[in-house]
């Protein structure tokens, strides 16, 4: 197979395979870039694979950098883009693809295709777009069929990641997972306790956010694989649940959180926290996925939101929550509710006409915890349109506060 018009990403690359088979030595495009052009998706990187060791290789080329070198990656950089190379290489004893404990370069693109993942992970392509297909991966791809490339458990124990990647893909292209792979899933599920919460959530994020996440679900239920994931050991009616809502996308990582959260009853902002910190998320994940809980429950439970509430979600998470809560079936109309927050007289606590400065100066109040309930007050009553954010109105609304207080 040649693929005639490829993508600009590998116009721009083709130079340097050129350059490094000029030198003598062969190289590849290889791994999801080739996969995604055949299946003509858009790409997110171009991988290069070559028999040139990292040290010939950056005598090839100006400017390089050692994003590996001891795996045996080298950074290109070209014309502001950077192209990651890496040796033709076998190896052993690791967890993790990216970073094995022992490496050996070899000069055979079969040694290096014959240890990747699944058969549609195991293409090359030559500059010129001819496709290698060592591993029938053009077949498989052809019939929607994820395969282990050689033996499957081997692969699986070279990377336990690799199983969730099984589920992922499946999720991210419909793909079926053939049956010896996914029986060595079943029989391997266990190791996947030991890889990196870090690398597990990647793809299990990937996974909801997939075209076909009910494909995903079901490979992760049949293999019992989910029962090695973070928090999800005694989540199969969760699971069952999620593929029972009709068709849903998730569009973002915030909402995927979301869901997932409120589909494990984690509503209140405590269990939220748990959940995230447990798969190890980012504060900023957790800080939007709790508002965004918060909204999507008084949207469940009053069909709408107060301007308190809008304020106090914020833009982002609004919309987070909306995007869940129409998957859920009691969404809005996002145009309305969009269009209900731009409305509020101010969209943060700093916009407020006043400050605590201002009422000390007026002695309103003494510095103390008075002067924060006075000023919180004023926020509310601006947000709720019962003053307007003015410092004279809202100076007299202070006073009226600070003596209902003081009496
Ligand atoms: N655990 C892994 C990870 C990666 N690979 C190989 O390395 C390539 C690139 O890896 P990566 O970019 O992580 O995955 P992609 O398959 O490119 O998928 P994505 O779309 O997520 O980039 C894969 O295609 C596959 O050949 C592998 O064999 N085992
Ligand atoms: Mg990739």
């Amino acid at each position: 197979m040649i693929l005639t018009q490829l993508p600009a990403e590998f116009q721009a690359a083709k130079p340097i395979i050129e350059t490094i088979e000029a030198a003598g030595y062969e190289a590849y495009f290889v791994g999801g870039c080739v996969r995604d052009t055949i299946l003509g998706k858009p790409l997110h990187d171009v991988d290069i694979a070559t028999s040139a060791f990292p040290a010939e290789v950056k005598q090839l080329f100006k400017r390089t950098v050692d994003t590996g070198i001891e795996h045996g990656t080298v950074m290109i950089l070209d014309h502001g883009n950077g192209y990651e190379t890496t040796t033709f290489r076998t190896e052993s004893g690791y967890q993790d693809f990216r970073r094995p404990d022992q490496v050996t370069f070899v000069r055979s693109l079969k040694e290096d295709l014959k240890r990747r993942d699944f058969t549609i992970n195991a293409l090359a392509m030559t500059a010129n777009g001819e496709v290698i297909d060592l591993f029938d991966g053009l077949a498989d791809m052809e019939q929607g069929i994820l395969r282990a490339v050689g033996v499957a458990e081997e692969r699986f124990h070279e990377d336990a990641l690799r199983m969730m990647r099984a589920v992922r893909f499946a999720s991210q292209l419909g793909f079926t997972i053939e049956s010896q792979t996914e029986q060595a899933i079943a029989d391997n599920a266990a190791l996947l306790a030991k890889i990196a919460v870090e690398r597990t959530r990647v793809e299990w994020e990937k996974l909801l956010m997939g075209q076909h996440p009910v494909a995903g679900l079901t490979g992760l239920l049949t293999t019992d694989l989910y029962r090695y994931m973070p928090a999800m050991a005694d989540q199969e009616a969760m699971l069952r649940q999620l593929m029972a809502l009709p068709a849903w996308h998730l569009p973002s990582i915030e909402s995927t959180w979301t869901l997932l959260s409120w589909t494990m009853q984690r509503t209140d902002e405590a269990a939220v926290r748990q959940l995230l910190k447990t798969w190890k998320t980012s504060n900023e994940l957790i800080n939007h996925v709790t508002a965004a809980i918060k909204a999507l429950m008084a949207l469940k439970h009053n069909g709408q939101l107060t301007a308190q509430e809008n304020f106090y979600t914020g833009l982002e998470a609004l919309k987070t929550a909306n995007q869940v809560a129409t998957i859920l079936g009691f969404g809005q109309d996002q145009a309305q509710l969009v269009q209900s927050y731009a409305s509020l007289p101010i969209h943060d606590k700093h916009e407020l006409a006043i400050n605590g400065g201002d009422l000390l100066k007026a002695k309103l109040v003494t510095p103390g915890p008075m002067m924060g309930q006075i000023l919180a007050a004023c926020l509310q009553a601006v947000v709720m349109k019962q003053v307007p954010n003015q410092q004279d109105a809202l100076l007299d609304f202070a006073r009226m506060v600070a003596d209902s207080k003081n009496h």
